[in-house]
């Protein structure tokens, strides 16, 4: 199975690795010229994953025409501009596989969504799991989620980019799959602003687990599977992201909470925090739909310009409840 990558920042690039193992040929298309040049000349992508020396069976072009002939595709592009990307490679019948985390502004839609209405006759799969670029190309241990309603397909693609320390774990939740890579960007965000405001340990773990439960019961309304959400493209990518400062959500949130502005955090940088765009749609979702999300809630506020001691405070000031509504 021919692979190309739509995308060429840090994850496109290592997936592009991933599927050239055995010195398969792929194609990966990239925005930038500078980064299809290094990819060519160099074999690094010394843009975004600049540490990590590349086989050259991987070409890059800047021509989304020369992916036609691909048999699938791993669209890599951040979930904002999924849409623009799959417009502009025109009508398509082969698999998509989407590796993007978020759910777009306007129309409330997870990425596979977005992809099915722009390409309604290609099949439709989802990657998604704990998995710092870095790490998968570096060749760390990995597993993931491949969720494809074409169980037969899905079984395809799992082989076709499973490798000796790359895990491919079969679903047929396609929405359980998105639902988790999603929500946890944005309660990275609130990790991240435990840490920066030096709230401890305890809160941190709270977060998570409080978290965890506004992701199962976002997940739950739109149809995903619990045991999906609990699994590895949820709580597994929950509990990475909401650890470690190589996450830009949680990297983000750090600035966050020592009282640096958004506007400022976000400005001028290259690398995308998708927490920041689906927080503001999440809990549009989540209002719409009458489901209660208030650490989305205390994000958004956060990325408003809402002081860090007012949100803390108003979040613990909330009514007790029970744990299980
Ligand atoms: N980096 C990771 O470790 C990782 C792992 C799993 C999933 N993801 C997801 O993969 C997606 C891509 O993230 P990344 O880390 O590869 O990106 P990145 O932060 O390394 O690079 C930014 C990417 O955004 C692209 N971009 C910027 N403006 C664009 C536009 N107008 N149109 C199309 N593309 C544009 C750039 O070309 C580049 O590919 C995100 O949804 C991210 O959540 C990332
Ligand atoms: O750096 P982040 O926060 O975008 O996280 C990267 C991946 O989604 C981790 O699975």
């Amino acid at each position: 199975m021919k692979i190309g990558v739509i995308g060429g920042g840090a994850w496109g690039t290592a997936l592009a690795q991933v599927a050239a193992r055995g010195e398969r040929e792929v194609v990966l298309w990239a925005r930038e010229p500078e980064v299809v040049a290094a990819i060519n000349e160099t074999h690094v992508n010394s843009v975004f994953l600049s540490a990590v020396p590349l086989p050259e069976t991987i070409r890059a072009t800047g021509d989304l025409g020369e992916l036609r002939h691909c048999e699938a595709l791993l669209v890599v592009a951040p979930a904002q501009h999924v849409r623009a990307v799959l417009s502009a490679f025109g009508s398509g019948t082969m698999p998509l596989v989407l590796c993007a985390k978020g759910i777009e502004a306007g129309t409330q839609l997870l990425v596979g969504e977005v992809a099915h209405a722009v390409h309604p006759n290609a099949p439709i799969a989802v990657l998604s799991g704990p998995t710092f670029a870095h790490e998968v190309a570096a060749g760390q241990p990995t597993a993931v989620t491949l969720a494809c309603e074409d169980e037969a397909l899905g079984a395809r693609l799992a082989e076709r980019l499973a490798g000796p320390a790359f895990r491919t774990y079969a679903s047929n939740d396609v929405i359980g799959a998105e639902i988790g890579g999603a929500v946890k960007n944005v309660l990275a965000i609130a990790c991240g602003v435990v840490e920066g405001a030096g709230l401890g340990q305890n809160a941190r773990a709270a977060l998570i687990a409080r978290g965890f439960a506004e992701m199962t019961r976002f997940g739950l309304a739109r149809g995903a599977r619990a045991a999906t959400l609990a699994g590895l493209s949820g709580l597994g990518d929950l509990v990475l992201t909401c650890s470690s400062t190589n996450s830009r959500n949680f990297s983000l949130g750090v600035g966050l909470g020592e009282g640096r502005a958004a506007t400022e955090l976000l400005a001028d940088r290259r690398t995308v925090a998708e927490g920041a765009f689906t927080a503001p749609v999440l809990r549009e979702a989540a209002l719409a739909a009458g489901i209660d999300m208030p650490v989305c809630d205390a994000v958004c506020a956060l990325l408003g310009g809402a002081d860090v001691q007012d949100v803390v405070g108003a979040l613990l000031a909330r009514p007790l409840t029970r744990e299980y509504g």
